[in-house]
């Protein structure tokens, strides 16, 4: 796993360390291990033009100290200071060491040679706000950025880059769009999480010892080897590994339904249980014959559905499958069992209206958007998008459920558990239907037996693996990167064996 913490846990932590060290000497670490990230982004150190982007706080220390480093190896060094006041050990640091400083930036306007230099630095070390960095940038630390993110140099990020909460990845205005973000001592929320997470780059972590000061983390994100989906046994039946039973679909709306109970046949689910009105139903029997279906004729009501369709050991409950008193009734009755049960799309919409149903003891897991937890929890879609670790955290606390919020960067969030953050997230994967395919895939994988947080968290990096596997081609010659295709959601279906095996 990566840990990521929030600020005020970072500064506790480093308060802690630093009672006990020399004056200085956590900065120092922080800059040596900037300064050596820099050296390996530069093809020579030696004679190298390198920019500091130098703001009034510690975050500006650490990009001279590591400025003075690169001027110790023959690096060309010119900090640019923005803001009332700068570092000043870092400033004698550098000039000690041969860097040269140019006027200090205030106000609005960067003069022609400080754009001049960022222009045309091989590289540029961002320190102009780091953890302390609140709310958008002002100027002229907002120009600066915007430059710098231009500027055709290799772009490393000091810590984390300007413009990003470190706590949430919010970005109220511009920020810096770094190559690579050095980081000290533990990853912090907002390198993990859009729209923070895009601004990063590759991220470096630097242990400057924080460790055994470090409480639990807040935010965590996966390693390949942290995901491991039920295994089936030798003495495995197809009921031990569990069965899952999808309510999805209508007389109009069929896709969902394939699409989701995909997801749950190749999740690794001992049998799929499908139940819907008749359309529906023939198109899954027709493409996945390996599922046992059921036709509801209209007006059954929940309970009798359920008690047609047969044993399952979890529900998935509403792609497709309408908003209406229907659908209401089969939400009602599956989350009225002691089984888990996953609500997605309409079911979702049902649910904004219905939150009493959440009222149970099973584990529930919701998996909406932005625009689905926003109608949930009453609040604007872009608020949701802007600030999704605190929109996450909340629904998941209020709504008793584990919430997965589905996006750019996949969050799953549990009441008094840090949050999962899901790294294989692709933009490819915005494209209808994956989303049905996600909530089959997690209902497999509750099934059989993990908890709703694992399931969802699971899930996600599976399917996230899946539409990378499928959207790779062969490596481009002369480029050493693989070709990528747009995909399909069916194609992320096709590739969820091979995202199995990458895990084994
Ligand atoms: N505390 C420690 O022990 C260590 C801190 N380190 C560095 O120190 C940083 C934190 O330093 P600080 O607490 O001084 O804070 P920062 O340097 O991150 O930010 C504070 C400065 O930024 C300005 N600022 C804040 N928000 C702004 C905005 N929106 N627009 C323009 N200016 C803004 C403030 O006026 C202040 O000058 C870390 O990110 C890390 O880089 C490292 O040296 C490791 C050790
Ligand atoms: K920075």
């Amino acid at each position: 796993m990566r840990y990521a913490h929030e600020v005020g846990k970072v500064r506790a932590a480093e308060g802690a360390l630093m009672a006990r060290l020399p004056e200085g000497a956590l900065m120092q670490r922080a800059a040596a291990g900037l300064a050596a990230v820099c050296a390996r982004m530069l093809p020579r150190v030696y004679g190298a033009d390198v920019v500091l982007l130098v703001g009034g706080g510690d975050n500006g220390g650490d990009a001279l100290y590591a400025g003075a480093r690169l001027a110790r190896r023959g690096a060309r060094v010119t900090a640019v200071p923005a803001g009332s006041r700068t570092h000043r050990g870092g400033l004698a640091a550098l000039r000690a060491a041969g860097g040269r400083v140019l006027d200090r930036v205030d106000g609005e306007a960067v003069s022609p040679s400080a754009a001049a230099v960022i222009e045309t630095a091989d590289l540029i070390i961002d320190g102009l706000t780091g953890i302390g960095g609140t709310g958008g940038l002002r100027e002229p630390h907002a120009t600066l950025a915007v430059l710098a993110s231009q500027a055709t140099g290799v772009v490393v990020a000091c810590d984390v880059p300007s413009g990003v909460d470190a706590s949430s990845g919010r970005v109220d205005g511009v920020a810096v769009h770094a190559d690579v973000t050095v980081t000290f001592g533990t990853y912090k929320p907002g390198l993990l999480i859009d729209p923070g997470a895009a601004c990063c780059g590759v991220v470096e972590l630097v242990d400057i010892g924080l460790g055994p000061d470090l409480p639990d983390p807040d935010v965590v994100a996966a390693w390949p080897v942290d995901v491991q989906p039920p295994e089936p046994r030798p003495e495995s039946d197809k009921y031990r590994r569990g069965v899952v039973g999808i309510l999805a679909g209508g007389e109009d709306f069929t896709g969902a339904a394939v699409l989701c109970t995909g997801g749950a046949v190749h999740g690794g689910a001992g049998m799929v249980r499908f139940a819907s009105v008749e359309h529906p139903v023939e198109l899954v029997r027709h493409r996945w014959p390996e599922a046992v279906t059921t036709v509801l004729p209209p007006g059954s009501g929940g309970v009798k559905a359920l008690e047609r369709i047969g044993r399952v050991q979890a529900w998935v409950v509403g792609p497709g499958l309408g908003t209406g008193a229907e659908a209401e009734s089969l939400l009602e009755a599956t989350l009225n069992t002691d089984l888990p049960v996953l609500v997605d799309a309409d079911g979702l919409t049902v649910l904004a209206r219905r939150r009493d149903l959440l009222r149970r003891e099973a584990p529930t897991v919701l998996t909406p958007h932005a625009g689905e937890l926003g109608r949930i929890l009453g609040v604007e879609r872009e608020l949701v998008e802007a600030r999704r670790l605190e929109h996450v955290r909340r629904a998941a606390s209020e709504l008793s459920a584990t919430v997965l919020l589905k996006g750019s960067t996949t969050l799953v969030a549990e009441e008094d558990r840090p949050v999962r953050v899901n790294p294989t997230g692709t933009p490819r994967l915005a494209t209808a239907g994956t989303g049905d395919v996600l909530s089959g895939l997690i209902g497999a994988l509750l099934a059989g037996g993990m908890s709703g947080l694992d399931a969802a968290a699971s899930g996600a990096y599976l399917h996230g693996l899946a539409a990378r596997i499928a959207s790779r081609g062969p490596v481009r010659a002369g480029t050493g990167h693989p070709s990528e295709a747009p995909i399909s959601a069916y194609d992320v279906i096709g590739a969820l064996p091979e995202a199995f095996r990458a895990l084994s």
